[in-house]
């Protein structure tokens, strides 16, 4: 749905934010679900930020609409001074492109590619050579060496989720959302993942934001954002494991 509105761009500096931002889906069904509800965030530039909340909160639904892959019912999203609610699709897939990586929870690799075919393949449609370096030093924080002429048929999922990994972060990205980047791995690679996110985040001043249902995970992110029927409900900085169990403990969930 889209209506015309003049949106202000915001003021503060900030990577993406969203603005009175709500979701619906089947408007005017029987069966209409808000999985947004006037959600209001700014995330600084170089920032680490952990999305928790229950299932069916809006976690996803709020990524995918920060990240342009989902149109907001009302309000605005904005990647940086760009309205991507307000934008035409073309517009909106560059921008794509240009700044953002993603890592979704179904991985949506290509079966006919190997795992290296799959990391590099965003550069290669965008028309962009492959910097060597950049490409092993992902490879290596993700120990993905011995996998890279594999086909995702032929990697378990944890391998297939840091082929996804690795090929989200190849661009270098300004802002990378992760769906649960933890969640088909052992705690060590887990570990080592969020460490490498982490490094992104402070060495790099890349923006991270990611879904995790993992206090321990959330405790790598300086802030985590408390989704609760697709709303904000808690807004923590310098997140700890013991913090995000205790404020779920209140949620009941
Ligand atoms: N395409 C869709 N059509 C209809 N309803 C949807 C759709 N996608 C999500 N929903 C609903 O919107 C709400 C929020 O879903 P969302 O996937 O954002 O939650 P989540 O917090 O990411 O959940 P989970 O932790 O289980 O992945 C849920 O009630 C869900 O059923």
């Amino acid at each position: 749905m889209s209506h015309l509105h003049y949106a202000t761009p915001p003021t503060t500096a900030s990577a993406c934010s969203t603005d009175h931002l709500t979701k619906v889906y089947g408007v005017g069904s029987d069966r209409q679900v808000v999985a947004l509800d006037d959600v209001s965030v700014t995330i600084a530039p170089g920032s680490f930020t952990a999305i928790m909340g229950p299932s069916g909160s809006g976690k996803s639904t709020l990524m995918h609409c920060m990240a342009g892959l989902d149109r907001a019912t009302s309000g605005d999203a904005w990647m940086g001074q760009d309205n991507l609610s307000q934008l035409p699709e073309k517009q909106v897939t560059r921008i794509r492109r240009d700044k953002v990586g993603f890592v979704f929870q179904s991985f949506n690799l290509l079966p006919t590619l190997t795992a290296q075919q799959n990391i590099v393949l965003p550069l290669d449609l965008a028309g962009k050579k492959v910097d060597k370096e950049h490409f092993a030093s992902i490879i290596e924080s993700l120990s993905l060496q011995d996998r890279l002429t594999h086909r995702p048929s032929q990697l378990s999922g944890g391998q297939q989720q840091r082929v996804a990994i690795a090929r989200a972060l190849m661009t270098r990205p300004q802002v990378v959302f992760a769906d649960e980047p933890t969640g088909a791995l052992d705690s060590k690679t887990g570990t080592a993942l969020l460490e490498y996110l982490r490094r992104c985040s402070r060495e790099q001043g890349q923006t991270i934001i990611m879904v995790t249902h993992d206090p321990k995970a959330a405790a790598y992110a300086d802030r985590a954002l408390v989704l609760l029927d697709g709303r904000i409900v808690d807004d923590v900085a310098s997140p700890t494991a013991e913090m995000m169990m205790a404020t779920f403990g209140r949620l009941g969930a």
